[in-house]
């Protein structure tokens, strides 16, 4: 479970760990690191195939015998080719035979293909440790059980193996599939920012000249960076200033497509991006602009895609649904600050070069986001800096790697994981009123849940909604978002905390945390499982759902609700059911407790 407590997350710490380090023996201080050291290597060699193929899961391989030398290797080359257990049982031959198998991830055992688990039983591996679960929710757990149930002892990190070296060699696990993850977790594409500037951090000129501000090396690294993409997106702007081409030019492999983001329109006839005889190039715009130069560009090969909004989280998810995994954002300052403040970004590349422009009006990376205070600033996440040729590259995480549990199925998955709901003929069972039948699953329920503060002592919320609004404004080191909390913290209803938690993200964006949007469903999935967790009648309620698809029939909230027409996401049903799921025990529950009996 992510605890994000301050606008930081340090969710790779924990008590737990603590406690578990203080008790270790040197000899399993030693068998941990060994184990830590495979699975890092794990998940190095599952990073191999990156560039090569369009993006997909990372998985790798590494065998060691009982002595501890390594017998055999293998990573995923491409969704579809052989498993990297596969081509690591393949390397170490005899070797397996009473071996450990490192996995950075636990297999996806999907499309009926078990090879797999079939690989490292037939070998007569003894041992499987596994970096972290399947992030999908359908494909979680299942080879773990498959191993377990054949007899090999499968130990999980941060679940069987706790220790500090553990958790630092889970964490490399996470980040080789960070874009999974993500992208299960969000319902968006993974999104990399990319943008080389001057050392007065400029992106261009006044007059808008950029070719080049970072060195060829640089630009080489940038190739690669592209090939690790399903696409790289650029406004109009860029478009029309530096006619790019996208490509990338990095000797053979993966080639993503290109977007381009436009609300006018406002495009030249004649461009590098229309030429799609190499890869395919894609403008998304706003509907009904400039018709007669969509259809010339759609004759060209070019696909037009029209938004009845266009901002880059209705692009995102548009894209997360046609399937894209990871995108690379190039677009200048203004379209980055769009990305940005819509929450989308998940990491930054800065390449700053030795050199100096000036210019008052020459561009810097990332426009207007309505920043007053240094406090407000977004502060990066596992920061890393690199030379390359002549230039610093400084990366770092936007938003945390959300840790795997809670899974949030998505509709088709809900019937997977509670098999006693079919799609087609399951019952519905709408709530939205507090008074109606089932208006207990509602957040405006008067039912108070205790949940730890940043301190770890447990604080009473009136309702699910206070605590859930109130958390927008949690951890902000800003006196004004603390007056926020304590303001909706003492609202006199659920409703009073949701209006004022609403206008108050409205009119202060400002104090809304930097990581609102990759943390809001944590943050009701774990209110919801207090509340449900510490007033038995209301699991018992739930419980006599089993079967049943549950719907927050809200027609306004298109998030938590499921709409006027179905069209909502159903957030909150599907959470309700994700727990009722955990309740019956289908599906493993978070490990740590994370609210107390009242
Ligand atoms: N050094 C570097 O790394 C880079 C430098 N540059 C430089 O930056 C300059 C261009 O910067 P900039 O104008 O910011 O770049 P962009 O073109 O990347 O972004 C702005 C454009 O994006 C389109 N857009 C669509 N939807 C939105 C939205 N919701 N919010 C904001 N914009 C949206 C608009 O296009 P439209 O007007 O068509 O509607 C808008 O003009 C150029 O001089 C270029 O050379 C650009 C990229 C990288
Ligand atoms: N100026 C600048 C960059 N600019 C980005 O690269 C795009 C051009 O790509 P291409 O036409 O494929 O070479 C351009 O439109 C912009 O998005 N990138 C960098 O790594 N370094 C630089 O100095």
């Amino acid at each position: 479970m992510v605890l994000f407590l301050g606008t930081k997350s340090y969710f790779y710490s924990s008590p737990v760990l603590c406690q578990s380090i203080a008790s270790n023996s040197n000899h399993n201080h030693a068998a941990h690191s060994l184990d830590a050291v495979y699975i890092k290597r794990a998940a190095d060699i599952a990073d191999s195939s990156a560039g090569f193929t369009s993006p997909h899961p990372n998985f790798g391989c590494v065998i060691a015998t009982p002595s501890g030398t390594v017998a055999g290797e293998g990573y995923l080359y491409a969704q579809g080719t052989k498993a990297a257990e596969v081509l690591a049982v393949e390397a170490a031959g005899g070797f397996s035979k009473g071996s450990t198998a490192y996995l950075n991830m636990e297999p996806g055992d999907c499309h009926g293909d078990h090879s797999a688990v079939s690989a490292l039983v037939q070998a007569g591996i003894k041992r499987v440790v596994v970096g972290i679960r399947h992030p999908l929710q359908h494909l979680h757990g299942n080879a773990i059980r498959s191993l377990r149930g054949q007899g090999l002892q499968v130990d999980v990190v941060g679940e069987d193996l706790k220790s500090k070296i553990m958790e630092e060699a889970r964490k490399s696990c996470l980040l080789v599939n960070a874009p999974l993850i993500h992208r299960a977790t969000s319902r968006v594409p993974f999104s990399v920012i990319k943008y080389a500037m001057t050392l007065d951090g400029k992106i261009a000129t006044s007059s808008g000249h950029a070719a080049w501000i970072s060195s060829k090396e640089s630009r080489n690294r940038v190739f690669e960076l592209r090939g690790r993409s399903d696409a790289i997106i650029v406004g109009g702007n860029t478009v029309r200033k530096d006619n790019p081409r996208l490509t990338a030019r990095h000797g053979g492999g993966h080639t993503p497509i290109r977007i381009v983001m436009t609300q006018t329109f406002n495009l030249p006839e004649e461009a590098n991006l229309w030429d799609i005889s190499d890869v395919s190039t894609i403008v998304v715009t706003q509907r009904g602009a400039r018709r007669s130069l969509q259809k010339l560009l759609a004759s060209k090969g070019v696909e037009v895609v029209e938004f009845d909004i266009l901002n880059p989280r209705e692009v995102m998810e548009y894209f997360h649904d046609r399937g894209y995994l990871s995108i690379l954002w190039e677009c200048g300052g203004t379209l980055a600050a769009s990305a940005i403040s819509s929450g989308v970004i998940h990491k930054v590349f800065a390449f700053v070069a030795p050199k100096i422009i000036g210019g008052k009006n020459a561009p810097s990376p990332v426009g207007e986001l309505g920043m007053v205070e240094m406090s407000q600033a977004l502060d990066l996440i596992d920061v890393c800096f690199e030379q390359v040729g002549p230039d610093m590259l400084i990366s770092g995480f936007l938003q945390p790697v959300p840790d795997l549990v809670p899974v949030i199925p998505s509709e088709d998955e809900t019937f997977a994981i509670d098999p006693s709901i079919t799609p087609y003929d399951s019952k519905i069972i709408f709530f939205y009123k507090t008074w109606d039948p089932y208006g207990a699953f509602s957040n405006f329920s008067p039912h108070p849940i205790q949940m730890p503060d940043g301190s770890g002592s447990y604080v009473t919320w009136s309702s699910v909604e206070h605590y859930y609004q109130a958390h927008k404004f949690v951890g902000v080191n800003e006196p004004a978002a603390k007056d926020c909390v304590e303001k909706i913290k003492s609202a006199k209803s659920p409703e009073e905390a949701a209006r004022m938690g609403r206008s108050m993200q409205k009119q202060r964006p400002d104090l809304v945390r930097s990581d609102w949007e990759g943390l809001k469903i944590d943050v009701m999935y774990r209110a919801l499982k207090c509340k449900f967790s510490i007033y038995p009648h209301l699991q018992s309620m739930l419980l006599t759902t089993a079967g049943s698809v549950l719907v927050e029939a809200s027609p306004h909230d298109l998030f938590w609700g499921g709409g006027r027409e179905g069209e909502g996401l159903n957030y909150l049903g599907r959470l309700l059911m994700l727990i009722r799921s955990e309740f019956l025990g289908e599906c493993p529950s978070p490990s740590e407790s994370t609210c107390t009996a009242l």
